[in-house]
């Protein structure tokens, strides 16, 4: 299993591209379901679970073709399986979203229960209950959610007004793609405003679906016959940028990230000014400059447009080394401080009760072997190793290739010392 060495200690300066981002792009290859027209993406990332994806829609029947690794034309003409199987399913939870196109455009699917993992145990109720406002049949069998809507007429699912009584970024997703399909109006409220539903949304419109208002949180999408293919670059990656603007936050240096939107990350760049970063930003780019010293920030994770769960690691690493104490709550996930325990291995102080973890700042961390447990733990332990002192083994590195693309290309580039062992 790769592992990854990092030397800590130096600054981080210059320029790095952000990429695709992971959770734009994994409902987006799944529309390619929803129509028999080649679907054309660019910015398509280069990651794991995008290989998985490609994987699981190639089982199905979807002709895929790649003129590199940032392009993918996607051919949905003949579906073979509307099938998720437990194996490709358990790696990759995303792989629900191909549970509303398969239902809205051949009338039933067949996927596997996800299950849960290391951050929580991540239920996809709602998705279900959706899916059956919509007048589908569904039931849960040997692991298997079983869906068809073969007896409502055309065999189509039918429009509805759904109240979600949680935010869901998939969720909001999934019902999205099987409404824009759906005979009727379907009208989501407590919808999820995260960028990658934008995203999706403005794919599915260029395919010839009517969506009005997603970015709020009331979506309404008026069902059609049928979608056409499209060319689509998916947005960039949030996550990915606010990860190297906290590696520059925290090494000290000037690192200026391309392909990166300022407005994608509002909360992220408050609170690094809050530490004493200094941000600057165009229509595509973002800066960070720093001189290293970095002071606690409080923080509470919340749907978007509040702060991400998926940075909160990333920050609980920053905090280790800032000025003060701070509290650092998560109200997604219920398990996700995994990486606490491994912060600690490097000399952090932190307690963690219930939710909220306490950090004390220390004057510095020291290099010692570590496991990445997820994909944002893994990203913080690679960004408290680029300033602990001598040498981090970070092992389990499988979960960092999942979601960030070329990471110790990208970091060398910016003048760390880090190597991947095989
Ligand atoms: C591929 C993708 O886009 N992943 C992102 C997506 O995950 P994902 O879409 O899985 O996360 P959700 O937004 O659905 O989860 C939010 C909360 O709702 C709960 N819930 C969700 C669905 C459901 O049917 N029932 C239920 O109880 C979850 O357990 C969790 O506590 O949004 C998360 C929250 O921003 C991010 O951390 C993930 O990176
Ligand atoms: C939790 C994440 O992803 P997923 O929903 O794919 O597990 C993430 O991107 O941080």
């Amino acid at each position: 299993m790769d592992k990854l060495q990092i030397e800590g200690g130096q600054p981080l300066n210059g320029e790095v591209r952000i990429s695709g981002a992971k959770n734009a792009a994994l409902p987006i290859l799944c529309a390619a379901l929803l129509t028999e027209a080649p679907l054309q993406l660019s910015e398509v990332p280069h990651l794991h679970d995008v290989a998985t994806m490609l994987k699981l829609l190639s089982h199905m029947g979807v002709q895929v073709e790649r003129s590199d690794t940032h392009h993918a034309t996607l051919h949905a003409q003949h579906i073979a399986h509307q099938e998720a199987p437990y194996d490709m399913v358990k790696t990759m939870r995303a792989s629900i979203l191909v549970l509303g196109p398969l239902l809205a455009r051949f009338g039933k699917a067949r996927v596997s229960l996800p299950g849960g993992c290391a951050i929580g145990s991540r239920p996809v109720d709602l998705h279900i209950k959706g899916l059956q406002a919509m007048g589908a049949d569904i039931h849960i069998a040997h692991g298997y959610i079983e869906a068809h809507c073969q007896h409502l007429p055309g065999k189509r699912l039918r429009g509805a007004r759904i109240l979600m009584e949680m935010v869901t970024v998939t969720g909001t997703e999934n019902l999205m793609m099987a409404a824009a399909l759906a005979d009727g109006t379907t009208v989501l409220e407590n919808a999820a405003r995260e960028p990658e539903v934008v995203d999706l949304a403005e794919c599915l419109i260029k395919m010839g679906a009517r969506i009005e208002g997603a970015g709020t949180d009331v979506i309404t999408i008026h069902g059609v016959d049928a979608l056409h293919g499209a060319a689509h670059a998916i947005v960039c990656d949030r996550i990915e940028a606010g990860t190297y603007m906290v590696a520059a936050a925290m090494a000290g240096g000037e690192v200026t990230l391309r392909n990166a939107r300022a407005d994608l990350l509002e909360a992220v760049i408050e609170k690094l000014r809050d530490a004493g970063a200094q941000v600057t930003h165009a229509a595509d780019s973002i800066t960070v400059k720093s001189n290293g010293a970095m002071q606690s920030v409080n923080l509470r994770t919340a749907p978007h447009p509040a702060f991400p769960t998926d940075m909160q690691a990333q920050f609980m690493a920053l905090n280790t080394v800032a000025k003060g104490v701070a509290s650092v709550t998560e109200t997604i996930f219920e398990n996700r401080f995994m990486h606490v325990q491994e912060l600690q291995r490097l000399g952090a102080h932190i307690e963690v009760e219930g939710h909220t973890a306490i950090v004390r700042g220390v004057h510095c961390l020291d290099g010692a072997t570590v496991m990445a447990t997820d994909l944002r733990a893994s990203a913080c332990l690679v960004l408290a190793a680029l300033v602990a002192r001598g040498e981090t083994t970070i092992e389990r590195i499988y979960h960092l290739d999942r979601g960030y693309e070329r990471l110790e290309e990208k970091l060398t580039a910016l003048g760390a010392r880090i190597k991947r062992i095989h």
